[in-house]
């Protein structure tokens, strides 16, 4: 659970900058003290009343320095001097030596903090994935770190130094009458922590108001995404009362929880302070009258705790808007404190050329390997079978026996609870994951396309891919054909704001990317089902052509896809039914023979 502590640790790396910036902030609000004083203490020479001690010992030595005798022209000359200081020559110093390092550091901060949640973002296992959408997680992201950098400069460049001002004010009025000090004190922690009070419950409502905001903005993601779907339901009218309903919700929860509590705050805080005002007044009248005080402390002390009084305010507004901010700042420290995959140790790594990096000769060994997602569901158990290097291995079943999973495995997103996966003899939990990994390709039946240009999508995986590779690569992959009639050919700009490329052509782009890492295992997991029939034939040809370069497994549906492969392993329930090739898996008349002659009956396997 996140908690203030983590709040606070954001700006960590910082904190030498952040301590001299708020005592620079705090001093300058200490500084507009001096001035009613100063007018108070000329108040009392124009009243030929007393000045203070300390005032006194200043205005003789200054006097003994310039070699001037003491009298009013004197003192008049050392107070303006003062406020003329504290004023005129201080104001172009305050917005650097305090502003400025403010947002300096909360900016800063700002940047380290993506770069830690984009870290975050690069190494979630892939089940955070199955879980949240990518709104609700960019929503967490953003408005986390956005409410931290406007909060920053808001608390430290002024709640805090304003806390130190009416501290300021306390020794003040304490130097010149205690008993009205104490009163002053007393009101104002009493104003204040039953602000705080109140601001805690406020908190409460503002993060279910928070969770319920994620939710909204989730759906609608989806809604993004899935609009298709939507739109060929036709259920944009129930999705469209959904979201009202939710943001319904919302409403009840901000108007009659949070901001109806904020006026109720309001009311009763203005209503005590102006209480405390009339009090004060009182009382330092009551000492004036009495003798106690002179003219001049009676119009400092009201000024002063008239000032105090009135940093009330804007002290509970900067409260309230942190208290409206915190609980989305606490999610965003949840979502970095979620913990990273297994793969994450190492992945972030750049890979140094040539350095550490491995080649296989992709003899691959699954031994005796069980797996579940969740601790009691296992979907794989005992898998044991050996690829040998550079042949191709299909692996076969009904949907949900298990077949992606045993990809997920090798590419290490989840490990097998036992047993192990060999790659040249060596447990692939011991390499390097991401060394590890980029001697693996994948081909998905969905292919990501990064917008950008055709070639920047090709050598995703290889950015220093000469021209005859990748021309070499879209041979291979038939994506040739499709180029020819892109019009600016590698340079055609596809994805979010480029040309859109139909399932099939995705997929061709999707093997020619894989092709061009000239990987030691290729795996196409139902990479050719988008295709049509002589395009799929093709990419067979093309798999041919691959045979003997390097290890290849093939998931697929369609078994025309898959008579070719040396091995064919067919999975049932998780578990290993039947191993051959198309030959020997029709003679043993088991599942692959039944599936078999499912197909060419025309009947699909699913
Ligand atoms: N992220 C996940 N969390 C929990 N269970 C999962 C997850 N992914 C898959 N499963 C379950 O694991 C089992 C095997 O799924 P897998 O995707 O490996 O099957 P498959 O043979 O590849 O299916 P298909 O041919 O439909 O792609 C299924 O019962 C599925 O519900």
């Amino acid at each position: 659970m996140a908690n203030f502590r983590d709040v606070v640790n954001y700006f960590r790396p910082y904190w030498k900058l952040s301590v001299f910036s708020i005592a620079a902030s705090s001093i300058y609000e200490i500084f507009d003290l001096v001035v009613p004083y100063a007018i108070g203490q000329i108040l009392n020479i124009l009243s030929n009343q007393p000045i203070d001690r300390p005032l006194t010992n200043l205005i003789a030595g200054v006097g003994s320095t310039i070699n001037y005798p003491v009298n009013k022209t004197l003192s008049f000359g050392v107070l303006l001097g003062l406020i003329f200081l504290v004023t005129v020559v201080r104001a172009p110093t305050q917005p650097w030596l305090s502003n400025w390092f403010h947002w300096d550091i909360a900016l800063k901060a700002r940047r380290d903090q993506n770069k830690k949640a984009i870290e975050k973002i690069l190494t979630l296992p892939l089940e955070f994935y199955d879980e949240n959408n990518p709104g609700r997680i960019s929503a967490r992201v953003a408005k986390g770190i956005t409410n931290h950098t406007w909060t920053y400069p808001e608390i430290t460049g002024q709640l805090i130094p304003k806390l130190f001002r009416v501290l300021g004010i306390f020794v003040f009025i304490c130097l010149v009458e205690w008993r009205i000090a104490v009163l002053f004190l007393i009101s104002f922690v009493v104003i204040l922590s039953f602000t705080l009070k109140k601001l805690r419950k406020l908190i409460w409502h503002e993060s279910r108001l928070d969770k319920y905001a994620e939710d909204t903005e989730s759906r609608t993601s989806e809604l993004i995404t899935n609009i298709k779907t939507v739109k060929a339901f036709a259920t944009e009218s129930k999705e469209l009362k959904r979201q009202n309903s939710r943001l319904q919700r919302e409403l009840t929860v901000v108007e009659y929880r949070i901001h109806k509590g904020y006026v109720q705050l309001a009311t009763w805080q203005r209503s005590l302070i102006q209480f405390c005002v009339f009090v004060v007044l009182g009382l330092t009248l009551a000492a004036t009258i009495n003798g106690r005080i002179t003219l001049g402390h009676f119009v400092m002390t009201l000024t002063l705790s008239s000032m105090a009084y009135a940093e009330l305010e804007p002290i509970s507004i900067l409260a309230e808007i942190f208290a409206r901010r915190y609980s989305s700042m606490l999610r965003f420290h949840e979502f970095l404190q979620e913990p990273s995959g297994i793969d994450s140790v190492g992945i972030l790594g750049k890979p140094k050329s040539g350095e550490g990096e491995y080649q296989f000769t992709g003899k691959l060994e699954f031994s005796h390997v069980d797996f579940g997602y969740e601790p009691d569901r296992k979907v794989l158990h005992d898998i044991n079978f050996l690829i040998e290097p550079y042949q191709t291995v299909a692996l076969v079943g009904r949907s949900g026996s298990g077949k992606s999973t045993l990809v997920k495995l090798l590419f290490r997103y989840f490990e097998p609870q036992t047993g192990q996966i060999l790659i040249d003899g060596e447990d692939i939990r011991i390499l390097d994951i991401g060394a590890y990994r980029r001697r693996l390709a994948i081909v998905h039946q969905e292919v990501d396309v990064f917008n950008g240009t055709v070639l920047d999508n090709l050598t995703y995986g290889k950015t220093e891919a000469t021209l005859e590779q990748v021309d070499e690569a879209c041979r291979i992959s038939r994506l040739d054909e499709v180029i020819d009639q892109l019009s600016d050919g590698y340079y055609t700009v596809v994805g979010e704001r480029g040309v859109r490329l139909s399932g099939g052509q995705r997929q061709r782009l999707g093997i020619a990317r894989a092709l061009l890492v000239k990987p030691d295992v290729l795996i196409f997991d139902e990479a050719t089902s988008s295709l049509d029939y002589e395009s799929e034939r093709s990419i067979q040809l093309a798999m041919r052509d691959l045979q003997g370069t390097c290890t290849t497994i093939v998931i697929a549906h369609r078994l025309s896809t898959v008579r070719e492969a040396d091995k064919i392993v067919v999975l049932e329930q998780g578990r290993i039914a039947e191993i051959g090739n198309h030959q020997e898996l029709l003679r043993h008349e088991g599942i692959y023979q039944r599936l078999h002659s499912l197909q060419e009956t025309g009947e699909l396997l699913r």
